[in-house]
């Protein structure tokens, strides 16, 4: 490929020298071969990159595809003669379409989640700016216009100003890109369209002057540098090179004004000819550029209302028992500390209850585990709806254990409430087949941090868990509250547990 493209290089300006004229057909041919091996180099590159930046190397490919093509009129008009002017006409077609790939790929973010309505609104855009610049280029250089001297400068002077906005861009979005790939892409598409402005403003003002022999093989530059780029193993820099997000996201929004810009400047332009299009056009553009960032909003709001409900999901499920769907371990955990932490503060009481289902081991057994679970699930709700304060937590500490965590409350009234649960699971007349009772019963294990005891929750836990065992030791469905053993209690509840566990 590389000596391909030498052996043009070097051909093309032999060629110009021998016919003695940059416009002649054999120099001419030559620097099509070179565009056309820098272009089927872009197609090469097109095909062996991944999916998501094949866009971009497509549409530098169809950049210069329109400058072959357009020289390839050129060629024909030296060949046939253009009498009626539409060689040239088509010529200047494909010089304005040359636009349409450039701005797409200059304007466009190309991420997986952009509206499309956004990119047709910038595939308009770029559009209009190629028939903005087709109308004016045409007015300017046939007609009554056309024997103003100044006319050509306008016109070059415009499409300088096109070319190196483009460039610029180009560059600041290599700069603005994060991904290695894509910083590569605006890297061979910067060189070109930089090359190729420079190479038109000093080819424009040469040609003023009349063309010299040798003036025809600077067009080659552009594309001769765009095959070294894509060949040669790119700079080390640009692999290193890393913008900040804050960076690469301002470049990546601030590029679609530029294509604004570039309407509104055309537009403005094109207004000197014919005013009623050029206000038109400006003033399309600005809405359209209000339009692209009104979906662009749109969008966002919509992405942040989705995060917002799934932030919203994750924090019910992370304090949430999947299976009952009432606090889990973790939430329990939390609340417990702030309970008893809130105790301390004001002196008052904080109790747990330790809650467990009798003989659900054989329940499981006799009617299976899906059985088990919606007796869970049951009793769960049972335990929750059993007109508790608003502060109390009902938890599953885990298997078929529950826990009550009862803020401010002293032993007497975690006591009745205990009481009161185990009513509420006797109403649910859950059948047990191999339970003494026939049905579903619980036991239950009180601890309270009284105000003159400062507990770690872990304590109090285990002491409520020992309370539990004592309750299954006396024959289950009953409440045992930690007692002596553990720590002194309220008379009153010290008698009650003498009496081995208020069976209920
Ligand atoms: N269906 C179901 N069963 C569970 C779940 N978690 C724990 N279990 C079962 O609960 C049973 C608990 O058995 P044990 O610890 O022996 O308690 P028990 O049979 O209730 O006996 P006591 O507590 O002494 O009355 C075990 O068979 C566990 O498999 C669950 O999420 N779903």
């Amino acid at each position: 490929m590389v000596w391909l493209l030498v052996l043009l290089l070097i051909i093309h300006p032999v060629l110009a020298y021998w016919t003695g004229h940059a416009q002649d057909v054999p120099p001419q041919l030559a620097m099509i071969a070179v565009q056309g091996t820098a272009l089927w180099c872009v197609v090469a590159q097109y095909r062996r990159s991944p999916p998501l930046i094949r866009m971009p190397w497509l549409l530098l490919a169809l950049a210069a595809l329109m400058q072959v093509l357009w020289a390839i009129i050129n060629l024909l008009t030296t060949l046939l003669g253009d009498k009626g002017g539409y060689l040239t006409a088509i010529g200047i077609v494909f010089s304005a379409m040359y636009m349409i790939p450039c701005m797409f790929m200059v304007t466009r973010s190309f991420g997986r989640d952009e509206p499309r309505a956004i990119a047709m609104l910038d595939l308009v855009l770029s559009c209009v700016v190629a028939v903005l610049l087709y109308r004016f280029i045409t007015t300017l250089m046939s007609g009554p216009l056309a024997a103003d001297p100044s006319s050509v400068y306008v016109v070059i002077y415009h499409a300088d100003a096109v070319d190196f906005s483009l460039s610029a861009m180009t560059i600041l979005r290599m700069f603005g890109a994060r991904s290695f790939r894509w910083r590569f892409f605006y890297y061979a598409a910067s060189t070109y369209l930089l090359t190729n402005a420079v190479v038109a403003y000093a080819y424009n003002r040469i040609e003023l002057q009349g063309l010299p022999w040798w003036a025809g093989s600077m067009v080659d530059i552009p594309y001769v540098l765009l095959v070294m780029v894509i060949v040669r193993p790119p700079p080390r820099w640009l692999r290193a090179y890393h913008p900040s997000l804050v960076a690469s996201q301002t470049i990546a929004s601030f590029a679609p004004i530029i294509l604004t810009m570039m309407v509104v400047l055309l537009g403005i332009s094109v207004s000197r000819i014919s005013f009623g299009i050029g206000v038109f056009t400006a003033c399309a553009s600005v809405l359209f550029y209000g339009l692209r960032m009104a979906l662009i909003q749109s969008q966002h709001v919509d992405m942040q209302r989705a995060v917002d409900q799934s932030a919203w999901r994750l924090e019910q499920q992370v304090g949430r028992d999947p299976l009952t769907g009432i606090a889990n371990r973790a939430a329990m955990d939390t609340r417990l500390r702030e309970a008893l932490a809130e105790g301390r503060r004001t002196g008052g009481f904080c109790s747990l209850l330790m809650i467990d289902i009798d003989f659900f081991k054989q329940y499981n057994d006799s009617l299976g585990h899906v059985a088990g679970d919606a007796c869970l699930v049951k009793v769960a709700c049972a335990l929750s709806s059993s007109q508790l304060r608003a502060r109390d937590l009902v938890a599953r500490f885990g298997g078929e254990e529950f826990v009550v965590v009862l803020a401010d409350t002293p032993p007497e009234t975690a006591l009745e409430v205990a009481r009161r649960l185990m009513a509420s699971i006797e109403r649910l007349q859950i059948v047990h087949p191999r339970c003494p009772q026939g049905r579903i019963t619980v036991s239950i294990g009180i601890a309270t941090q009284t105000t003159d005891m400062h507990v770690d929750p872990l304590v109090l836990l285990e002491e409520a868990d020992r309370a539990l065992y004592a309750a299954k030791s006396q024959g289950r469905n009953c409440v045992e509250v930690a007692g002596e053993n553990t720590r002194a209690l309220p008379s009153s509840l010290s008698a009650f547990n003498a009496n081995g566990g208020a069976a209920l």
